[in-house]
């Protein structure tokens, strides 16, 4: 499991393209039969990617008896297909998109298919939960006149799946739709890791972030992530559609304790 260190906003300045990527862009999270790790310390997230067979290792750096010990867990199947999360013996199918919380003290975690993980420290047990794409009452918002049309789905939220401080949905954007998240906004109280899948292979998603008066971008390919500290906007544009799963731990659970930034305040 990689470590990273927390970032200021004021390392951005100056920076170059390659520290930038090397803070905030997570690459390669998925390899066959394996579960690849990266421990931010940006409210202590860990993000990882499972393909194929695959178990949650315990990682040394968690210095705990097992990885969810003192941790909750967000599996989202990102792969074309249906794939199984097994749970300490009990098997859950995910359909493309769903997600599977699993609770802090669960033991035994094992993936089968394409998994997208996300977890965040955790002070009390939640049962293990399966959201379904029904389950996470989809929202419409934007439109073709912004180039923004797209589905919210909220799988753990705190009118959905509970958890301790895990909060995570996935977005996906209709066909000529290129915008998430603009207008765009920061959240003082979390950090949020977008991660973008089902964008075509040689297309790639510029995303924006860092201090709404002093933005940089990075440019992303499918599958990988990018972590956004609470100052830094996150938001971005394909060079053709995509989905993207977003994914908070902080303060609080509120979705909609938000900064705004207008449109016109960015540079
Ligand atoms: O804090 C909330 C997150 O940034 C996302 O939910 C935004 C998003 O999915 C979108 O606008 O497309
Ligand atoms: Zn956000």
């Amino acid at each position: 499991m990689e470590v990273r260190h927390a970032t200021a906003p004021d390392q951005i300045p100056g920076s170059t393209t390659d520290w930038l990527r090397s803070r905030f862009l997570v690459e390669d999270l998925f390899a066959p039969g394996e579960v690849r790790l990266v421990y931010s310390h940006e409210d202590r997230i860990v993000v990882g990617g499972a393909l194929g067979r695959a178990a949650l290792p315990n990682p040394d750096a968690l210095r705990a008896g097992h990885f969810l010990e003192r941790r909750e867990l967000g599996a989202v199947n990102v792969g074309d297909g249906p794939g199984t999360v097994t749970v300490d013996g009990t098997p859950y199918e995910l359909g493309p998109k769903e997600c599977l919380y699993v609770g802090r003290g669960s033991r035994e975690v094992a993936f089968d298919g394409a998994f997208y993980l996300v977890s965040t420290a955790a002070h009390a047990d939640h049962p293990t939960a399966l959201s379904t794409l029904a389950d996470a009452e989809p929202v419409r918002l934007g439109g073709p006149e912004g180039s923004n049309d797209r589905t919210i789905y909220k799988h753990v939220h705190a009118k959905g799946v509970q958890s301790c401080q895990l909060v995570l949905g996935v977005t996906v954007l209709e066909p000529g739709s290129m915008w998430n998240t603009m207008p765009c906004h920061t959240h003082e109280r979390r950090t949020e890791v977008y991660f973008y899948f089902g964008l075509p292979a040689g297309q790639r998603v510029i995303h924006l972030m860092g201090r709404p008066d002093e933005t940089r971008n990075l440019v992303v390919a499918d599958r990988q992530a990018v972590v956004s500290p609470p100052w830094s906007v996150h938001c971005g544009f394909g060079t053709q559609a995509y989905s993207f799963v977003w994914a908070m731990g902080g303060e609080n659970q509120a979705y909609d304790d938000m900064e705004p930034v207008a449109i016109g305040e960015l540079r």
